[in-house]
C-alpha cells in the first residue's frame, strides 16, 4: 500500500506515530485534503488511467487526529482507488522522504483504516483482481433482497446514459442475510460522501436498506452495480401505526445530478404510501437533499386534488386587495383538514407541508410580480414565527422564584402566559434583528423561486 518513491526495495514497514523528541525540527505538516485524491472505478483498466476524474469527498481533514494534518512526510501523495462494483479500496501512497520532526510521523495505515476498515487491501495486484473475483459481489449480496420497484417511474427524469429499464430498487432488512456485510462495505462511502454522517446500527432490525441497482448485460450473468442507496428507519407510533424516517442517502458521485437520487426518493415515497405508514420524514436533510425532496413533493401536491380548494381560497384572499393596508396580515397556513389529508395520503408531515404550501401559493399567484409585495409580507410573517417559535414557548412558560415555607431549592412555580403569542414581536428598535429577519426572508424567497423554477418547467 505504501511506496516510497525511487525506492527499489519496495515498501518498508509502516512508520508509527512517535512521541515528540527533544530538538526535533519543526514540522508544519500537510493537510489531508491536499494530498489525498479519491477515484471511483468500475474496471481495472481505469486504475491509474489519467482521464478518470477524482471525486470530491467531504472534509478529509476530519479523519486525521488533531488538526487534520499529516506529519513527517515530504512530497506525500495518496491516491485511493475504490472499486465501485466490489467496494474494495486500495491506497497508492508515495513520498520522497520522511522526517521524524516535532510531531512524529503519522501512521497512514491506521488513519486510512479508520475510513476504509476491512475494504482496504494492501496489495495492488490483489486489488486489481477484485474486479474479476468479486464482480458478482452485489448480485450475491442482494439475492435475498425484495424488489420494491423496477423500471420507469412516471415523470422522473433519468439521464439517458442509463435506461430506466435496467434499474431496480431492492429492499433489505439490515438483519437479513448479507445486508450487514453489504452495508459494512458501503460505510466508507457514507463517511466519505455524506457530510456529518455516522454508520447506522446494524444490530437494530428496524433499519432497512433501499439499494438502487443497475443491471448491465454481461456475458451469461448480468453485472450488478450500486448507483445509490438509502437507509430508512421504520418505527412504532402509538397506538397502531408505523412511521418511516429516511436517515442516510447517497448516490455514488459519478451518478449524481442525473435523476437517480429523485428516483430513489420517489420509490421510498411509493413504499410509504403502499404500506400506509403514518408518515415519512427525513433526518437532518442537507440543503441540496431538501431542495430535491421539495421539488418531488411539490409535484405530488400539485396533482393532489383534495387541497386545490384550500390553495384557491388562500390565493383569493391574497389577491383581494393590498395586505399591507390591513391591520394584521393573515397567517396563510393550510387548513387542518388539508394538513391531515396530505399526511394520510401522501405521507408528507406537517412541518414539510407548511414549507411546500408557501411554494404552492407562489406558483398559483398570477402574475406573480403583481402580488410579490404581499407575498413577501406573508413569508416575512412565517419566518418571524419560525425564529420566534422557540422563544415563544420559552416566554409563554416561565419559572419564577416565590417565597416558600418548604425547601427553597425544591420549590418553584411555572407561570404560563395565556396570550404569549400576540405579545411577542421582533424588537423594531434593534436594526440588526430587523436586518437578520430581512436576510432570512430573502433567503427563503430565493429557495422558493428555485424550486418553483424547477417544477414549473415540468409537466404535471
Ligand atoms: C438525509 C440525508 O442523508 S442528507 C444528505 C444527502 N446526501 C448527500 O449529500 C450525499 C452526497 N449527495 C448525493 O448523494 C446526491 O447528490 C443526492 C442524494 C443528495 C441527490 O441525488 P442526485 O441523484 O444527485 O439528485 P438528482 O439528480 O435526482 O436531482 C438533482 C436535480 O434534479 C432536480 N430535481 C429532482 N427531482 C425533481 C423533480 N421531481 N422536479 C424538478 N426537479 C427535480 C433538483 O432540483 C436538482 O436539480 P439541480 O441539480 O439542477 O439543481
Amino acid at each position: 500500500m505504501v511506496q516510497k518513491q525511487l525506492s527499489a526495495a519496495g515498501p518498508g514497514p509502516e512508520p508509527k506515530k512517535r512521541r515528540r523528541v527533544g530538538f526535533s525540527p519543526a514540522d508544519t505538516g500537510v493537510e489531508a485534503n491536499e494530498c489525498i485524491k479519491i477515484y471511483l472505478v468500475s474496471s481495472k483498466e481505469e486504475v491509474g488511467f489519467p482521464e478518470v476524474p477524482c471525486v470530491n469527498p467531504v472534509d478529509l481533514n476530519d479523519f486525521f487526529d488533531g488538526d487534520g494534518k499529516i506529519y513527517g512526510y515530504h512530497g506525500l501523495k495518496i491516491n485511493v482507488w475504490i472499486n465501485s462494483i466490489s467496494l474494495h479500496s486500495y491506497a497508492d501512497i508515495t513520498y520522497k522522504s520522511t522526517t521524524n520532526g516535532d510531531k512524529g510521523i503519522t501512521d497512514l495505515k491506521s488513519a486510512l483504516q479508520n475510513i476504509f476498515a476491512e475494504t482496504i487491501v494492501d496489495n495492488k495486484d490483489e486489488f486489481l483482481n477484485t474486479f474479476s473475483t468479486e464482480k458478482d459481489f452485489i448480485r450475491n449480496m442482494v439475492s435475498n433482497g425484495e424488489v420494491v420497484h423496477s423500471g420507469v417511474i412516471d415523470g422522473s427524469r433519468i439521464n439517458a446514459q442509463v435506461e430506466p429499464i435496467d434499474l431496480q430498487v431492492l429492499r433489505m432488512e439490515i438483519g437479513s442475510p448479507n445486508a450487514g456485510l453489504l452495508y459494512s462495505r458501503l460505510v466508507p462511502l457514507v463517511l466519505l460522501f455524506v457530510d456529518g454522517s455516522n454508520p447506522i446500527d446494524v444490530t437494530d432490525p428496524d433499519w432497512h436498506l433501499y439499494l438502487l441497482i443497475q443491471k448491465k448485460e454481461h456475458k451469461e450473468e448480468p453485472l450488478y452495480q450500486i448507483l445509490g442507496f438509502t437507509a430508512v428507519y421504520k418505527f412504532y407510533r402509538y397506538p397502531d401505526r408505523l412511521r418511516m424516517r429516511l436517515s442516510q442517502i447517497l448516490v455514488l458521485p459519478s451518478f449524481q445530478g442525473k435523476g437517480f437520487g429523485s428516483y430513489l426518493v420517489e420509490v421510498v415515497n411509493k413504499v410509504a404510501t403502499a404500506e400506509n405508514v403514518y408518515d415519512l420524514t427525513v433526518e437532518e436533510p442537507s440543503e441540496k437533499f431538501q431542495h430535491i425532496r421539495t421539488c418531488i413533493d411539490i409535484n405530488r401536491l400539485r396533482a393532489f386534488d383534495p387541497i386545490k380548494p384550500a390553495i384557491d381560497s388562500a390565493v383569493q384572499t391574497l389577491t383581494k386587495g393590498k395586505l399591507s393596508k390591513k391591520a394584521q396580515t393573515p397567517r396563510f397556513t393550510p387548513p387542518l383538514n388539508a394538513i391531515e389529508k396530505v399526511r394520510e395520503t401522501l405521507k408528507i408531515n406537517k412541518k414539510h407541508f407548511l414549507k411546500c404550501w408557501e411554494i404552492l401559493i407562489y406558483l398559483a399567484l398570477d402574475p406573480i410580480d403583481k402580488y410579490m409585495e404581499d407575498y413577501t409580507s406573508v413569508i416575512t410573517n412565517h419566518v418571524r414565527a419560525d425564529i420566534l417559535g422557540k422563544d415563544l414557548e420559552a416566554r409563554k412558560k416561565q419559572v419564577v422564584d416565590v417565597p416558600t415555607l418548604f425547601a427553597a431549592e425544591a420549590s418553584f412555580v411555572v407561570f404560563k402566559s395565556l396570550n404569549g403569542e400576540e405579545a411577542i414581536q421582533v424588537d423594531e428598535n434593534k436594526p440588526d434583528q430587523e436586518e437578520q429577519l430581512k436576510q432570512l426572508v430573502e433567503e427563503r424567497i430565493r429557495e422558493i423561486k428555485l424550486v418553483a423554477g424547477k417544477v414549473s418547467k415540468l409537466r404535471i
